[in-house]
Parts: structure tokens; C-alpha cells; sequence
């Protein structure tokens, strides 16, 4: 007779006790703020994305690079590099930029080793969804598996319930 298929909860809980970081990236400081809880309430290591070019202190410039770089599949150079090989869940934090992740969150996911590690996306936007953006991503990072993502609007019951369900609340 055919295996049944795991329960959510069953695939969930297999992220309890995995070694957690955070890594974001902010223009204006919503991502930032809602990494930083996270942190606080899985105890996980934090890290910040940063632009080795970093973007304009306008929204106008910004908007209008953001949207170039998306139409040119562009991939902008990150300041620094983050090392991922002591975690096994990586929590990727980003701004919706024209309805999707920016593109530095792609040259994130292609600058180091995402395999058997589990992602973990979550994002603030001005009211557009985090699904597009999820589906992009796994399209460009190979070999890891994709965790439910979030979409933080300030709602922290919200975020405690998602981080329950996959395991990832601090004990
Ligand atoms: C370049 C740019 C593009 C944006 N595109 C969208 C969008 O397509 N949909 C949306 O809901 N919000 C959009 N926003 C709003 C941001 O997603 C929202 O303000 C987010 O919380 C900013 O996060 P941050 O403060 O971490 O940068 C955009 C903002 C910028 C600067």
C-alpha cells in the first residue's frame, strides 16, 4: 500500500534544534525590525545583507534601480560574506521590490552552498504577497528545500504561530 504522505506538522517539527540564522536585507528598516524579532524569539544568528554599491537614501532613485535590476536579471554585489556551512536552516528576510524578492537576495542564494540546508523566507511589503517572490527564489537556489514563508505586516501573533508551526520558537 502507498506510504502516506507526512503531515505538515510531521515535516515541520523537523526544524526544532537546527542550528538558525537570519540573514536580511532592509532599505528602510521593516525587514530589519522583523529580523530582529525573529531573532529574539528563535535565538538564531543574525546577519545583514548590505550592497557592496549601496542604494540610494531616495525612494524615487531606489525604485527606479530596483526596477532596472530586476528587468536586467541583474545580480549586485553583497558587501562581506556571510558563512552559512555551521547552519542548517537558513531564514532569508527581504522588502517586496516590484513584487518580488530584490535581486540582491538572488546574488545571496547563488553565493554559497544551499545544499540540504532549508530556507526559510519571510518579508515585509507595502500589501503584496511573499508567494511570487518564493516561487522566483526556488527557480534560482539549487538543492535546498523551501520551508512556509511569512509575510510580516506587524502582526506578531502571526509571526509566533508561523515560527511554532515550523519548530523554530526558542524554548
Ligand atoms: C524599490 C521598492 C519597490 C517596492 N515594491 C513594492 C511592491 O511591489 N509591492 C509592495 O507591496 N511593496 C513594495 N514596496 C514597499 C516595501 O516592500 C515595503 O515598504 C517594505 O516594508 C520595505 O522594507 P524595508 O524597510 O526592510 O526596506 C517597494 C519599496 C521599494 C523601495
Amino acid at each position: 500500500s502507498p506510504t502516506p504522505a507526512k503531515s505538515t506538522a510531521q515535516q515541520q517539527a523537523s526544524l526544532s534544534g537546527k542550528k538558525v540564522l537570519i540573514a536580511y536585507f532592509s532599505w528602510s528598516g521593516n525587514t530589519k525590525a522583523a529580523a530582529e524579532k525573529i531573532q529574539g524569539l528563535t535565538g538564531g544568528d543574525i546577519y545583514r545583507i548590505e550592497a557592496a554599491d549601496p542604494y540610494p537614501g531616495e525612494y524615487d532613485a531606489t525604485t527606479d534601480r530596483a526596477k532596472q535590476e530586476q528587468k536586467d536579471n541583474a545580480r549586485p554585489a553583497i558587501a562581506g560574506k556571510a558563512d552559512l556551512s555551521k547552519y542548517d536552516v537558513i531564514m532569508v528576510g527581504y522588502p517586496i521590490w516590484w513584487y518580488q524578492e530584490p535581486m540582491i537576495i538572488d546574488t545571496f542564494l547563488e553565493s554559497g552552498d544551499f545544499s540540504g540546508k532549508t530556507i526559510v523566507p519571510f518579508c515585509t511589503s507595502g500589501g503584496s504577497s511573499i508567494d511570487k517572490s518564493i516561487e522566483h527564489m526556488k527557480t534560482v537556489v539549487k538543492g535546498a528545500s523551501f520551508a512556509q514563508g511569512f509575510r510580516y505586516d506587524g502582526n506578531d501573533k502571526e509571526m509566533n504561530q508561523w515560527l511554532n508551526s515550523l519548530g523554530l520558537l526558542k524554548k
